[in-house]
């Protein structure tokens, strides 16, 4: 059976309007379960809540109601070395890496800081061996240690937040839309790259995205969430094969999935028509 490693029950937070209308409840009664291993999607179109979510994963926000807990205990009324260790093992990679990695620092000193912080005896020898390690996981290599953030393209700096996030052996990666802010041809590239680390790594993944195009080449399971609730929750076959609410139908509509076996089905039926 497979084990639980963070559960969200119950989680709610509304905010005070930023026009003084009436108060915004981003999250409404959220809860959820990720297992270990598995990539969980959250869905839903912009301002339905997955941003405050994660926020209040990663502590960057109080929730006003529930409780999240990690591999048996609660997160948000942890001690100290819980929270170290939470810290350590869950890591995550934001959506913009042109605003996530600091511009005057060194490849070898953005990722190799995290080593300093979540491991902190290695010397700088062991550290730079570790980055180098890492480095050529993610597709990069050794030379590239000593440059910074600005002389890499979009793709490559993904990498090197990939890697900085990779490089402290975390348990769960939590993917705040990681490839939005990226060409489409370069998308593809990324995705692919953490599909092997899951692999190679026994990763577990939340990924939280608005395009259901992306979810469905990395995630075994979706959450749909609309104005800070869920509205369905399933496996990937049962959400885009037979969807059950009718928004899940619309997001589904508004993009287009590539669909392998529909391509075939058309393919088959093209070559015997000929
Ligand atoms: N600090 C805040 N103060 C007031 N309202 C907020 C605050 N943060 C978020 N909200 C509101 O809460 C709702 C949910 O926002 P959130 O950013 O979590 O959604 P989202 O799905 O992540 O959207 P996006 O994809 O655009 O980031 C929105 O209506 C947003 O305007």
């Amino acid at each position: 059976m497979s084990r639980t490693l963070l559960a969200v029950d119950g989680l709610g937070k509304t905010f005070a309007s930023r026009d003084r209308g009436e108060p915004v409840k981003a999250v409404d009664d959220v809860s959820f379960t990720l297992d270990q291993g598995e990539t969980l999607g959250l869905v839903g179109e912009s301002g339905s809540g997955k941003s405050t979510i994660t926020r209040c994963l990663v502590g960057l926000e109080r929730p006003d109601t529930g409780t999240v807990t990690y591999d048996g205990f609660d997160v948000l009324r942890a001690g100290r070395d819980e929270r170290r260790r939470f810290r350590r093992e869950v890591q995550l990679v934001f959506q913009n890496p042109y605003a996530s990695l600091n511009p005057r620092m060194t490849v070898e000193d953005l990722v190799g800081e995290q080593l300093l912080v979540h491991q902190g005896r290695r010397s700088r020898e062991g550290r730079r061996e570790r980055v180098v390690e890492v480095l050529e996981m993610v597709g990069l290599t050794g030379a590239h240690l000593p440059r910074y953030p600005a002389q890499f393209s979009g793709g490559q700096r993904q990498r090197i937040a990939i890697a900085r996030a990779l490089v402290s052996e975390p348990k769960v990666l939590i993917c705040d839309e990681p490839v939005s802010a990226l060409d489409v041809s370069v998308q593809a590239q990324v995705i692919n790259l953490l599909r092997a680390m899951r692999r190679e790594l026994g990763l577990t993944v939340l990924f939280i995205a608005h395009d259901l195009a992306v979810v469905r080449q990395l995630c075994d399971r979706l959450l749909v969430l609309k104005d800070g609730r869920v509205v369905e929750e399933g496996s990937r076959e049962q959400v885009y094969g037979a969807p059950a609410h009718e928004y899940t139908r619309a997001l589904l509509a508004a993009v287009p999935i590539p669909d392998p076996a529909a391509d075939r089905a058309r393919r088959r039926h093209y070559q015997e028509s000929r």
